[in-house]
């Protein structure tokens, strides 16, 4: 039997980038032998083992797909016969087709080495059509390593295009999805994922809602000359630029869905685009199995982004309902991912990459202002129940006029 360390470890080596887990392929051996070595089997029916140790994977050489959809929920022909060729071909991308033996040696016959060096993207076989979650993984990795320059090659981009259009997505679950999408979401270049999928034709089977948004124009005042697709692919790319977390590079990209809707000769104004969203918003986060933290600020951003930009000439009385809506006095942190959300829309539509958002730190502020107020002096004038809510309230509003007032 024989080891060797493959995909992304011997990629991001050649690359000069950090490895953040390595993947070994075992040749020569059976399932049984594996058990007997002490390894843990990975699910059922599945040719993938824990090393006892160290709690890394290894999986049996192997071929053909036997049956499932996904390659997370497959069942593969592996066997002691199958050879590391046989296994590398099968696999998603040349640049995550090379092996390394227990020398070092790199064994690449499917170019892989030669891909990384051009830059390029490239599937390895018809076999890349095995699982149609691959059209998101080669996405990502494409998100990931813009920055060193590397594009999807053309081909590859036809294959992607043909399992899009066979309607093939639809078989992924959402969990699987979900895993790529919220990776993609958190590289360096978000903005290409959405751009590629879009590219071919996977983005209209995945989030058509945000799809919908290409070719619909925006108001004169905001960025004339970009379309509210593209302002949201801009809106992304200031996220990955301010290193926002998760949920608000979630909230980010879907909070002008509703713009979507407008009615062509209404264009280019959007009247309550974000009422008409929220349904579309809560639809794709039920869709997507999105987590609560990402599902709830999504919601909160679609319905009050506006607010962020208007935010200098909000009522006192307004800015209590709002902060009230968002359960600042408790959660403080979820008002602030808003406000960062507001602030990257701003900078993505205006291209603020040097200016201030003043809205921000007003948000903040006032937010800290009305957290300021006082339970204990209302309740030791003896304030109890709804009179003490309407107590804090009447307090908070004059904290706010206060702020509003410096
Ligand atoms: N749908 C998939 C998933 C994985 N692989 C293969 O399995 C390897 C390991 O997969 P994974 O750990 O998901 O990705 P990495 O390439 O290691 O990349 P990352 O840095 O994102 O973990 C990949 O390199 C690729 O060879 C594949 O061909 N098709």
């Amino acid at each position: 039997m024989q080891i060797y360390k493959v995909g992304g470890a011997v990629r991001d080596r050649l690359l000069g980038r950090p490895i953040s887990e390595v993947d070994w392929v075992v040749v020569g051996a059976s399932a049984e032998q594996m058990l007997e070595l002490g390894y843990r089997p990975v699910g059922a029916d599945f040719p993938v083992f824990l090393h006892p140790q160290t709690g890394e994977e290894y999986a049996l050489a192997r071929t053909e797909r036997k049956s499932g959809h996904g390659y997370g929920g497959f069942t593969f022909h592996a066997s002691p016969d199958v050879t590391l060729e046989q296994d590398l071909i099968r696999r998603d991308l040349t640049v995550n087709a090379m092996a390394e033996d227990d020398q070092g040696n790199l064994i690449d016959p499917y170019n892989g080495q030669q891909d990384l060096e051009a830059r390029i993207l490239r599937h390895v076989s018809p076999a890349f059509a095995e699982d149609p979650l691959r059209v998101l993984r080669v996405a990502r990795f494409a998100a990931r390593y813009a920055p060193l320059g590397f594009s999807v090659a053309t081909e590859t981009l036809m294959l992607m295009r043909e399992l899009a259009e066979s309607g093939e997505l639809a078989h992924l679950t959402a969990e699987r999805s979900w895993k790529e999408i919220s990776r993609a979401l958190m590289e360096p270049r978000p903005d290409v994922f959405v751009q590629v999928l879009r590219d071919c034709g996977a983005l209209a089977a995945l989030l058509p809602e945000v799809d919908d948004l290409f070719g619909v124009p925006q108001p004169q005042a905001h960025h004339p000359e970009i379309d509210t697709g593209e302002h949201v692919l801009s809106v992304l790319r200031q996220c990955a630029e301010h290193d926002q977390p998760l949920n608000v590079r979630w909230a980010s990209l879907l909070h002008d869905v509703g713009k979507g809707l407008t009615p062509e000769d209404q264009w280019p104004r959007h009247i309550a685009h974000e009422q008409k969203g929220l349904r579309l918003i809560q639809a794709i986060n039920e869709r997507c199995k999105a987590p609560r933290d990402c599902a709830e600020l999504a919601m909160l951003v679609g319905e009050f982004h506006t607010h962020g930009h208007r935010a200098l000439e909000l009522r006192p009385s307004t800015l209590l309902e709002l902060l009230q809506r968002f359960d600042v006095f408790r959660r403080p942190q979820r008002f602030a991912e808003f406000v960062a959300a507001c602030e990257m829309d701003a900078r993505g539509r205006l291209g603020l990459e040097q200016r201030e958002y003043p809205q921000g730190a007003y948000l903040l502020g006032a937010a800290e202002a009305a957290r300021q107020v006082p339970v204990k002096p209302l309740l030791e004038k003896g304030f109890k129940g709804a009179e003490l809510g309407e107590a804090l309230n009447r307090e908070r509003l004059q904290a706010l006029k206060a702020y509003k007032d410096q």
